[in-house]
């Protein structure tokens, strides 16, 4: 593991000791934590590729983000432009490629401007031809031109067929004239754009200009129109060359690419945060005769925190499945085959749709067991949890995105179960293979310890994303042969899609982390301590919905409580890995830019020092001279 004191924030100069609380932590280590940010990092070669940049990034006072809690919206949009170009600068100097990128962007966490001119690359690159990829690349990459990604509308967001801008196409100049008719045709939300402006106070992304855009009749050459699958001819001819759905095709591209690097970082570095303070912060006695109890140590502490750090590990995985399925997908599109897209698109939605959910609640259920520190901005918990809660609506509502996954779900199930053997039934999608699967309708298990195999807890839940969807198609077959027009009884039954799609999801995840756990087999040790996050996470979602499993008596009220037992368990197993599966994640203390949180545990004398760097000490306040001090005066001359 890189020394430690590598990773201690170097403005504070006195924190030359590791507090005995958390260096105990790391004294016994059943596991190589090197081994596993290796794994993490998916290879040896990219930790010290990603190390490299972060001691550049770290070592330049240009990037430091030590006042940020300290600034306004315009201070930290001023700040993170002179990062961005900062980055720019040292691009071009050290021939930074796009991977050193995302590592810079890991390194800031997210605190820099150009996050949609890059979606905009990303579009250019989906949707564009090759001429035109070959004309704007470079000026794109080297912000000759800064773009945005200007789609959401003041009135629509989710409903793409509702969008109002106007484009029409002008012959006599082969031009498009774009046109923004009414005041909720205002594009809404873009960052980095003619009638501009900023759209106000938001919730985080300080650092984003995010604005509105009203457009007046601008003009755009026809060949700016991006024409990989669809081309507007000179005379107005248009040629559609892909799908209704192929111009979606950036928004499939950045959900994938969001997973990893914008909504699955906020719950990792809650975890560490809150895992570090847990076992410093002593609170209250286990025992009478006990001195105070690392927060840790209790059960309840353990039942907040570890099914966050399991979730924080299923969820790598399975981005890194999902990313692994669309970059196999992806060159197959680009060329016209979208025999995948459908099946990308739904598993795109259904991961980024549930990952958001599980983020944004894993990040809030860390802050708030933290305590009162939780709660001050100088731990970074609040500043995650806000910034991650955006997840719930950018690039895709989540609710509309499960009921995408729904819509597949329920093609997927008729297909399943047209004739047996009929070839449609033989190229069912691999994620809902197991529509076809042999059904139990009981789950075997005898004892607690049966809970903790991975077949087990897998089948346990496409048993109950099997039923759900099965109950969802029901209903929606029933109200139709009822006579009900389709749109209104798809409607009226989307709850229950939406139950069944969070199923699946959730089953996609646990699947995932299982077979991520079989390649490493090569080791034992790392995979033992994966092992029990696996099945942590497998169970702790089990008795949040125990509920879908009891229902047909696919488990019985025993069952549910050896699993609860195999559970509780497992939280003790986990007690003493607890510091070290949150070091492997290797963030620095400056990526974290929490008092709470840093690597060497000296929490509250950090905690302090930051403190007195807020304005209210160091500009103080004209309240107490033009208010409070006449008053007391007043009072006084009463006396
Ligand atoms: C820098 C800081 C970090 C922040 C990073 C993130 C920045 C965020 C930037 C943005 O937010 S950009 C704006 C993002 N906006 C959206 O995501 C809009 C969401 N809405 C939609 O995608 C579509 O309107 C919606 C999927 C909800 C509805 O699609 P449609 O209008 O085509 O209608 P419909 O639902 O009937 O879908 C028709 C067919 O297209 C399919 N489809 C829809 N979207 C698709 C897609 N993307 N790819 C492939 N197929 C798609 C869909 O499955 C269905 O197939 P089937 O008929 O076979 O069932
Ligand atoms: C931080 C941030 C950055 C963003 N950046 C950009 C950007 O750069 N470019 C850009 O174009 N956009 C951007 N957006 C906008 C974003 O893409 C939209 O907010 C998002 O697509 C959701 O659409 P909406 O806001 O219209 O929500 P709505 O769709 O209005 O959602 C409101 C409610 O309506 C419900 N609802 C809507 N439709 C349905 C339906 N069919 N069935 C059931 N329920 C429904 C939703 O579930 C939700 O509960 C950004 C947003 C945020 C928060």
């Amino acid at each position: 593991m890189g020394s430690p004191m590598r990773r201690v924030s170097q403005e504070d100069t006195w924190s030359g000791q590791v507090h005995p609380d958390i260096a105990s932590e790391r004294h016994v280590q059943s596991f190589d934590v090197e081994r596993l940010t290796n794994i993490l990092d998916r290879g040896a070669q990219n930790t010290a590729r990603r190390r490299k940049v972060e001691s550049i990034i770290h070592s330049d006072p240009e990037f430091s983000c030590k006042d940020n809690y300290f600034m306004t919206h315009n201070e930290r949009y001023e700040a993170a432009v002179k990062k961005a170009f900062h980055t720019q600068m040292l691009t071009q100097s050290l021939g930074w490629s796009e991977e050193e990128l995302v590592y810079v962007y890991r390194a800031l966490s997210g605190d820099t401007v150009l996050g949609m001119h890059t979606g905009f690359l990303k579009a250019l690159r989906s949707l564009g031809s090759e001429e035109q990829i070959a004309k704007w690349e470079p000026l794109c990459k080297t912000c000759r031109i800064i773009a945005t990604y200007a789609q959401t509308e003041l009135g629509h967001g989710t409903y793409l067929q509702g969008l109002e801008t106007e484009a029409t196409y002008d012959a006599t100049t082969q031009e498009f004239v774009i046109h923004s008719p009414t005041i909720t045709a205002t594009k809404w939300w873009p960052g980095n754009r003619i009638t501009v402006g900023d759209i106000g106070p938001k919730m985080n992304f300080d650092e984003l200009d995010n604005g509105f855009l009203r457009l007046d009749h601008v003009r755009v050459p026809r060949e700016n129109m991006l024409n990989r699958f669809a081309q507007v001819l000179s005379d107005g001819t248009y040629i559609k060359r892909g799908t209704e759905q192929s111009n979606y095709l950036f928004m499939v591209v950045t959900r994938v690419e969001i997973l990893l690097g914008e909504i699955l970082p906020p719950l990792q570095k809650a975890c560490v945060i809150a895992m570090r303070y847990s076992v410093i912060r002593r609170q209250s006695r286990l025992r009478p005769s006990d001195p105070e109890a690392k927060i840790l140590d209790y059960q309840t502490q353990q039942h907040k925190l570890f099914p966050q750090l399991a979730m924080s590990y299923a969820f790598h995985f399975l981005a890194i499945s999902i990313l692994e399925f669309f970059q196999r997908s992806y060159n197959a599109i680009l060329d016209r085959d979208f025999s995948l897209l459908p099946e990308l698109h739904a598993l795109s939605s259904g991961t980024k749709a549930m990952m958001a959910d599980f983020c944004i609640q894993g990040a809030e259920t860390c802050r708030r067991a933290c305590g009162g520190h939780g709660y001050s901005k100088l731990s970074g918990l609040p500043s995650l949890v806000t910034r991650v809660s955006a997840a719930s609506s950018y690039e895709g509502e989540n609710t509309v995105l499960y009921l995408q996954v729904a819509r597949f779900l329920v093609k997927s199930y008729l297909q399943a179960h047209m004739s047996p053997g009929s070839t449609s039934q033989r190229f069912l999608p691999s994620s809902v293979a197991y529509l076809t699967a042999p059904d139990l309708s009981r789950c075997p298990a005898q004892r607690a310890a049966d809970f903790l195999c991975p077949e087990l807890y897998t089948t346990a839940w496409a048993h109950v994303a099997t039923r759900l969807i099965k109950d969802s198609v029901y209903h929606l077959q029933t109200r139709t042969q009822s006579g009900q027009d389709q749109h209104e009884a798809w409607n009226q039954t989307t709850v229950t899609h939406l139950q069944a799609a969070k199923a699946h999801c959730y089953y996609t995840s646990v699947k995932s982390f299982s077979e991520a756990l079989q390649k490493l087999e090569n080791e034992p040790a790392i995979q033992q301590v994966l092992k029990r996050l696996c099945h942590l996470h497998a169970l702790h979602g089990i008795l949040v919905n125990s509920g879908d499993f009891l229902h047909d008596g696919f488990l019985s009220g025993v069952q549910v409580d050896m699993a609860r037992t195999a559970y509780l368990d497992l939280l003790l197993l986990i007690r003493k890995d607890a510091i070290l599966l949150t070091d492997a994640f290797d963030f620095t203390d400056q990526c974290l830019n929490s008092a709470l949180g840093c690597y060497d545990g000296n929490v509250y004398e950090r905690l302090f020092q930051w403190a007195q760097k807020s304005p209210t000490n160091t500009q103080g306040n004209p309240a107490y001279e033009k208010y409070i001090r006449p008053l007391l005066q007043s009072w006084r001359s009463k006396l």
